[in-house]
């Protein structure tokens, strides 16, 4: 099978400070990559290098068998959608969420514009909001339905790889979960292609089919997350581990309990 993304030799340095150093990593088609590593360790800079919003000082991203240069094309940009923290900083307050939705949907003619209504329906379907938001702004949602709203526009636009960055971070404890269940079936669903970074152990166990660690700047493991979790290879992995105390999110093979 072809690999979705792949990294090669990724360094990114900040002035003197080396924020990636030569990080390798590939992600197969339809699995979820989990990134965990302490606050500074690179996560965040990883997944701004590889949806292109940063030059890398050294190294490629490929998608697919193609080489993502420092000038992505339209398509190329499409293809790797990211979805923050704070839902805010992608959705304009000025739109009503029909503008949110229908932009990307036109812009690379996912559909026609007579489709685009019903198209804009459907994404909401598939995150569990009620059409008649169409007509509404972001802020007449909560935190968690604003979430929704950007997964809803991440996904309009028929990514090939979803790069999700502690997307359920800024959420309430249960609002968490319960984004974490609409992820979960949406990657079953969709046969997604994810990168999904989080400092919480527990949503990594509940989402990733590979989970990979880093550790200042550099990657220091990638394995299956059955093996991560039950062998941890490195001791910084195991230190990671036995710093909780208790999985907060129980979870049984295959989704969340
Ligand atoms: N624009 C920047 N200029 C200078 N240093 C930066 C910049 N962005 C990030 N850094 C530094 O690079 C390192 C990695 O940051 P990054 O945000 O990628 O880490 P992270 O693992 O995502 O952390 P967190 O979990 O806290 O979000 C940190 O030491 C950070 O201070």
């Amino acid at each position: 099978m072809k690999t979705a993304l792949q990294i090669e030799d990724l360094t990114v340095k900040y002035g003197e400070f080396t924020a990636l150093d030569k990080v390798s990593l590939a992600i197969q088609p339809h699995t979820t990559l989990g990134l965990v590593g302490e606050s500074g360790s690179g996560k965040s800079t990883l997944a701004r290098v590889i949806a292109g919003l940063i030059a890398p000082s050294d190294g490629q991203v490929l998608l697919g068998s193609q080489v993502l240069g420092k000038k992505r094309s339209r398509e190329q940009h499409k293809d790797i959608q990211m979805i923050f923290q704070n839902p805010d900083s992608s959705l304009n307050p000025k739109h009503t969420i029909r503008q949110i939705l229908s932009e990307g949907l036109l812009f690379h003619k996912v559909v026609d514009r007579a489709g685009v209504e019903q198209r804009c329906k459907e994404l909401l379907d598939r995150v569990h909001l009620d059409e008649r938001a169409l007509g509404r702004y972001p802020h007449q949602f909560s935190g968690g339905q604003r979430q929704r709203i950007a997964i809803a526009r991440a996904l309009s636009v028929e990514p090939s790889v979803i790069i999700a960055d502690e997307p359920t971070s800024a959420l309430d404890v249960s609002v968490q979960r319960s984004m974490l269940e609409l992820f979960s079936t949406l990657k079953s669903e969709l046969n997604l292609t994810m990168l999904f970074i989080s400092h919480d152990l527990g949503v990594i166990h509940a989402i990733s089919d590979i989970v990979a660690v880093m550790k200042q700047g550099q990657l220091v493991e990638v394995n299956p997350k059955d093996q991560f979790f039950s062998r941890p290879e490195t001791s910084y992995s195991r230190e990671l581990l036995s710093a909780v105390p208790k999985m907060p999110i129980s979870i049984t093979t295959g989704g969340l309990s």
